[in-house]
């Protein structure tokens, strides 16, 4: 049977105290799986982003439980999510948040070398993922060098420095022509399905979608609705797996 990567729940989640209170997710159970690509998607506030911080430990909620590969988060500091974050999950944010002095390879060095990877073998690593991207040959440029498409690339090879089982992205086609956005995604499910990782996407991007072997649709921060559409699945399910 599929083993989860993570499993999140009852988790809710609350912003600001006393007056200012505001609960933006509320009773949420999901899973993530290997292999997969895991589209997050709803309304604009409806918590995607929240749920992707907290799956990603980024963030702690409020209550409920993140069980990563067998092992719960809620009693680690900052020191120890730090290392576990670094260990399991690579982040490709939407502003990619590349060093703009570094080169594309000096960016990808830069997770190896907090690794303690030294330089010669972060060099040679950074080189393959980012031939792996389709970026070989752009391994000397600076991030004003490239296209949003090509500094995306930089953002998912140093995301996948670390060679993590799970990796997360907001909204990583939102800044990509229709095209650039496409070959993104199939950057994604070959990473998911033939590198064997959880890829978990959120979107608002309904050009996307069919990408996605899962789909959890969230509104006022619930889950309002499950799609799989996995090739191997039984049949479509709504609104009942997690
Ligand atoms: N740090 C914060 N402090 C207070 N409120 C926050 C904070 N972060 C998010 N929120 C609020 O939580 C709600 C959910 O935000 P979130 O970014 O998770 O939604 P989203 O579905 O990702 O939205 P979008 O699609 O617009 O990015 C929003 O109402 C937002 O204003």
């Amino acid at each position: 049977m599929k083993q989860p990567v993570v499993i999140a729940s009852n988790i809710t989640h609350t912003f600001g105290s006393s007056t200012t209170r505001f609960t933006v997710l509320r009773e949420i159970d999901l899973k993530i799986y290997t292999n997969e690509v895991l589209m997050l998607v709803g309304p604009s506030g409806s918590g995607k982003t929240t749920l992707l911080n907290i799956l990603g430990c980024l963030l702690k909620p409020t209550a409920g439980i993140i069980d990563l590969r067998g092992k719960t988060t809620q009693s680690l500091n900052e020191e120890q999510l730090a290392s576990l974050r670094l260990q399991h999950f690579g982040f490709v944010f939407q502003a990619y948040n590349l060093f703009p002095v570094l080169t594309a390879t000096e960016n990808v060095m830069v997770t190896l070398d907090l690794l303690g990877v030294k330089r010669r073998a972060a060099q040679e690593r950074a080189h393959e993922l980012l031939k792996l991207v389709g970026l070989g040959h752009r391994l000397d440029s600076y991030p004003a060098q490239l296209s949003s498409g090509q500094k995306q690339r930089v953002a998912i090879a140093r995301a996948l420095a670390s060679d993590p089982p799970i990796l997360m992205a907001d909204e990583p086609t939102a800044a990509l022509d229709a095209e650039t956005g496409l070959k993104a995604m199939e950057l994604f499910c070959m990473l998911a399905h033939h590198q064997h990782r959880a890829v978990v996407i959120v979107t608002h991007d309904p050009r996307i979608f069919p990408f996605a072997d899962r789909v959890v649709h969230l509104e006022d921060g619930r889950i309002v609705e499950r799609s799989s559409i996995l090739p191997d699945s039984q049949s479509l399910t709504m609104g009942h797996s997690s």
